[in-house]
């Protein structure tokens, strides 16, 4: 199973993950992501999902309109591991497909 990162490491990762930032009163990280319109968020989490799914780590997430509000963590880990990381990186850059 994938280790739970300690603060620093958190810190030190978030560092390469543009946007993404601690989730404030327990240990995830999290994003909101805005695009252009409806079709443009929905892409993005159809995309996302079925990284999602190879990697059997799967977001908490919630989508207004072209908004997505995406947290992650590691609940068999019980906070922050590499999967949430690379999971973040993947969404970074299929965010900047959807995007245009
Ligand atoms: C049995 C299955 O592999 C586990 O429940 C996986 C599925 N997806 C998961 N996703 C996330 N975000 N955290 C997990 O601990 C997790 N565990």
């Amino acid at each position: 199973m994938a280790e739970r990162l300690s603060a620093d490491a958190r810190k030190e990762a978030l560092g390469g993950i543009p946007g993404w930032t601690e989730v404030q009163g327990r240990e995830a990280i999290g994003k909101t992501f805005v695009f252009r319109d409806f079709n443009e968020a929905f892409g993005f989490m159809t995309r996302a999902a079925l990284v999602a799914e190879k990697m059997d780590h799967h977001p908490e997430w919630r989508n207004v309109y072209k908004t997505v509000e995406v947290v992650l963590s590691t609940h068999d880990a019980g906070g922050v591991t590499n999967l949430d990381i690379e999971l973040a990186t993947k969404m970074n850059a299929i965010a900047k497909l959807t995007q245009g």
